[in-house]
């Protein structure tokens, strides 16, 4: 339902980020997309809401083709593309709420966004999704006293009320603790599989990614060199990936963890 056809970004700097990158993703499908820095999955996943503007090729989400739309239509097909930052991108002196209810700012005629007047339903639907997160008792508090990881879950929040078709994630735990990341992969991920949603995470902690996701995408110099399942990513495919690195250690890390989780269950 999303499709990448032969998509090119060529900076004018003359940076050939991506080289005809071919996707297909499923409803549904949460994958992973890994590299080393540089390989192009920021530019990737912004290429897809046009925040980047490919140089060539083709973007489909279900019918539409993305990257022929006017900028009035781009900006109505938008609203089916929720996007999780890094950085959370968050109104720091918004409450919680008003933070989460922005994501249906994109619905609302322009006076009602001026005075940010949400649609009762809208209100009832962001109550829904903050108790979802764990964070109900937290609405009314701002977002400068909140932790990185309740940041993080109003910005899933502030996604998912947009009622996306899929979600773009870049780098969603790099500000956070290993614990509290992997916490919100988990969020992340099962919110996914509730709701039928597609998901792209950039993220860089391998480990990571393999413990959470069904498929993985691995980037180099902007062309996918690998797509499979997470348990396919062998250190002769990590270094084809990443270059030259002592892989045991990533792996053996992703055992440990799995050994981990089944003595807890
Ligand atoms: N605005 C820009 N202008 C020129 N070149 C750019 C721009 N943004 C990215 N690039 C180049 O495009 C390539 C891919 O960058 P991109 O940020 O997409 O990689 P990345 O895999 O997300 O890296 P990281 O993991 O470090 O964030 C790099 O060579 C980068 O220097």
């Amino acid at each position: 339902m999303l499709r990448l056809d032969k998509l090119v970004k060529t900076y004018k700097t003359g940076d050939q980020a991506l080289k005809a990158v071919e996707l297909d993703i499923p409803n549904g499908q949460v994958l992973a997309l890994i590299g080393p820095s540089g390989a192009g999955k920021s530019t990737l996943i912004r290429c897809i809401n046009r925040l980047v503007e490919p140089t060539s090729g083709e973007v489909w989400l279900g019918d539409t083709e993305l990257t022929r739309l006017s900028p009035s239509r781009l900006r109505r097909e938008r609203r089916r593309m929720g996007m999780i930052f890094q950085e959370y991108a968050l109104v720091e002196r918004l409450t919680v709420m008003e933070n989460v209810l922005s994501g249906r700012l994109g619905y609302v005629g322009f006076w009602q966004s001026l005075t940010r007047r949400f649609p009762q339903k809208d209100v009832d639907e962001a109550f829904r999704l903050l108790d979802r997160v764990g964070l109900l008792h937290m609405a009314d508090k701002r977002a400068d006293e909140l932790s990185g990881g309740q940041r993080q879950r109003v910005g899933i929040c502030r996604a998912l009320i947009q009622d996306p078709a899929v979600l773009l994630v870049d780098e969603p735990t790099a500000s956070l603790d290993p614990k509290t990341s992997r916490q919100i992969m988990r969020l992340i991920c099962e919110l996914c599989a509730e709701r039928g949603l597609a998901a792209i995470i950039n993220i860089h902690d391998v480990a990571l990614a393999q413990m959470f996701v069904q498929r993985v995408i691995g980037l180099r110099l902007g062309a996918v060199v690998y797509d499979g399942p997470p348990d396919g990513l062998t250190p002769d495919k990590l270094t084809e990936i990443y270059g030259e690195e002592d892989w045991e250690a990533t792996i053996d890390k992703v055992d440990d963890e799995d050994e981990e989780a089944e003595a807890i269950a």
